[in-house]
């Protein structure tokens, strides 16, 4: 746990943690050093000459005092470090989500960051600030007390160094049951948690199809959330009992021990108490330590998801960075896979500066994935992506990213207004440039009806605005960019007839201007490109303008002809009209 908090928090923060170690070290062992002397001065009151104590007094109150402000400073660094090990944390999160490789934000790894940021570092915070003292008070004091004992009674000391280690193994044993007891617990909370989202979710469905009572999965989740409740009860209560067990069966050992001493002679008689509350002080700090095993466990599991993240490594950068002199692309044999198996294999084509791809194909193709690597979201693992002849990965990322605009599907819109929305795309840009770029993106209508117009705040992750409404902001963004190479999704998700139309227009817009790259879903796009790619299986198929396509009579042409004649039938009565 303490490695993977120096890991977490790099060798440039880690000195405030190392003194905080420091401290509570230097504390825990005052502590357990005043629980010692308390045997003196026990004797010494209990003893024939009660007067002899003041000396005894004076040294514990001397002692205690400083076990005392040793804690509170302690205490008070680590609330501090606590706090810094937050801002750290915040700030090497931050760092690394602007070296990550854009591949690696998809939507669950969003969700990932966010619980990050929200949850996992709070209870990392709650290491240094709650969980660190107690654990090193409850492994240091106790071995202060065996490491004096020899100094008042050699045979009780035996005895705890013979008990000390039969207790960490009953208190690891007993952690290990709850911790796993609470892993399944915490699972089968996770499970009841999303089948309630489930099951708010899908009440429209449920209702529609006459199951408003949901389908037993819920009930199922629950009932199972149950079980692991009271199994987490049966499988902690053993290791707990049988430490609390351990703890008073040292005690009693000790006592007999002493007691054994005492009678013999051998101990005087007003040491025995004063043995057997340091025995007690021995104990204590490992029971306390005892009740931390669930948060330890919690702020292991978030400290090492943090440690993932921040492990994960950034795409290289150039050595040196050469800056393409056109617009072209070429995809050499590229090949590509996320895991298992390549998605693409041996992909090559080129397009021309200013030319329009269309690529197609079916769900699960590739399509995506050839846009995304064309901007180096990940490096491909076998050819290579051009631009202007240059190799993408000997482009600075900053050139790549002035050079590639997107529209994808996924539209991310910040806290602000419209107008900063679409500014995103240039952030110079005069208020006149971004009027004109909502224009062009079919926003007008979207502004007139906003209280404050194109200054109105489009709520966190734009909640005023619809799907369509939010891919044409994406459109706005990408025009006010004008970069030399656009990569479109028409996304079949927003296929509204307006949508269509500005998609369209920002497609022919575009046209003959840039070097543009469309995932195409539409006849008219196809029809006007001057080259479609066919991606089955991740390979090129078929390549060619849309009349060679179907003149081929391969695969394209019977997707089209099927496409149309659906299409023809939903949209329009006439097979082949107006959509695609
Ligand atoms: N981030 C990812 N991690 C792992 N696998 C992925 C990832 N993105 C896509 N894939 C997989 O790669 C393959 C190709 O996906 P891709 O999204 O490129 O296809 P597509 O042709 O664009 O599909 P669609 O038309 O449905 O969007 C699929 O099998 C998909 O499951």
């Amino acid at each position: 746990m303490i490695r993977a908090l120096f890991t977490a928090l790099g060798p440039e923060n880690s000195g405030p943690l190392r003194r905080l170690l420091a401290l509570l070290a230097v504390s825990s062992v005052l502590q357990g050093v005043t629980y010692a002397l308390l045997v003196p001065l026990m004797e010494a009151i209990l003893g024939p000459g009660p007067g002899s104590a003041w000396p005894w007094f004076g040294v514990v109150a001397v002692s205690g005092l400083s076990a005392a402000a040793a804690t509170w400073t302690a205490q008070t660094a680590a609330f501090r470090t606590g706090s810094d090990l937050a801002r750290v944390l915040h700030h090497r999160l931050g760092d690394k989500i602007v070296q990550l490789p854009l591949g690696w934000f998809d939507r669950t790894r969003v969700g990932e960051l966010s619980r990050m940021n929200s949850q996992s570092v709070p209870q990392v915070m709650n290491v240094p600030a709650h969980l660190l003292r107690p654990a090193v008070t409850a492994v240091l004091t106790p071995l202060t007390v065996v490491a004096v004992m020899p100094l008042f009674d050699v045979r009780i000391a035996l005895t705890l160094v013979v008990s000390l280690p039969l207790l960490a193994v009953i208190l690891r044993w007993s952690n290990r049951m709850v911790e796993r007891a609470d892993r399944d617990r915490h699972a089968s909370i996770d499970e009841a948690a999303g089948r309630v989202v489930e099951f708010a979710q899908a009440q429209p469905v449920l209702r529609a199809f006459g199951r408003a009572g949901g389908d037993g999965a819920l009930d199922r989740a629950l009932a199972g959330q149950g079980a692991a409740d009271r199994a987490m009860l049966w499988r902690a209560v053993p290791g707990l009992v049988a430490f609390g067990f351990a703890v008073r069966a040292v005690f009693a050992a000790v006592l007999i021990v002493g007691v054994h001493a005492a009678l013999g002679g051998s101990l005087a008689a007003p040491a025995l108490p004063a043995l057997l509350i340091l025995t007690a002080r021995f104990a204590e700090p490992l029971s306390a330590a005892a009740g931390l095993g669930a948060s330890m466990r919690i702020s292991a599991n978030s400290l090492a998801s943090i440690n993932r993240v921040l492990a994960v490594e950034p795409l290289p950068e150039p050595a040196r960075p050469v800056v393409p002199a056109s617009a072209d692309v070429e995809f050499r044999a590229v090949t590509f896979g996320y895991g298992d198996g390549p998605v693409l294999r041996e992909v090559s084509f080129t397009m021309p500066e200013r030319t329009m791809t269309a690529l197609v194909g079916p769900s699960g193709a590739g399509k995506t994935t050839v846009a995304r690597l064309l901007a180096r979201f990940w490096d491909v693992s076998g050819g290579q992506v051009r631009i202007g002849g240059v190799d993408v990965r000997d482009i600075a990322t900053e050139d790549l990213m002035a050079l590639v605009s997107f529209v994808f599907q996924d539209v991310y819109l910040f806290e602000g207004s419209l107008a900063d929305n679409i500014r995103v795309g240039r952030p110079g840009a005069s208020d006149e440039e971004v009027l004109r770029a909502a224009s062009a993106a079919g926003l007008d209508e979207v502004v007139a009806a906003l209280p404050r117009g194109i200054d109105t705040p489009v709520g966190e992750a734009g909640t005023l605005l619809s799907g369509g409404q939010r891919q044409r902001v994406s459109i706005a963004r990408a025009l006010l960019k004008d970069a030399p190479i656009v990569v479109l999704d028409e996304a079949t998700a927003a296929l509204d007839p307006e949508n269509d139309a500005v998609v369209q227009a920002a497609v022919a817009s575009l046209a003959g201007r840039r070097t543009l790259l469309v995932i195409a879903h539409r006849l008219r796009t196809v029809q006007a490109a001057d080259q479609i790619l066919v991606l089955n299986e991740g390979r090129i198929t078929e390549r060619g303008r849309h009349e060679e396509l179907l003149d081929a009579g391969g695969t394209y042409s019977r997707f089209w002809q099927e496409r149309s004649r659906t299409r023809g039938w939903h949209l329009t009565g006439a097979a082949g009209q107006g959509g695609g």
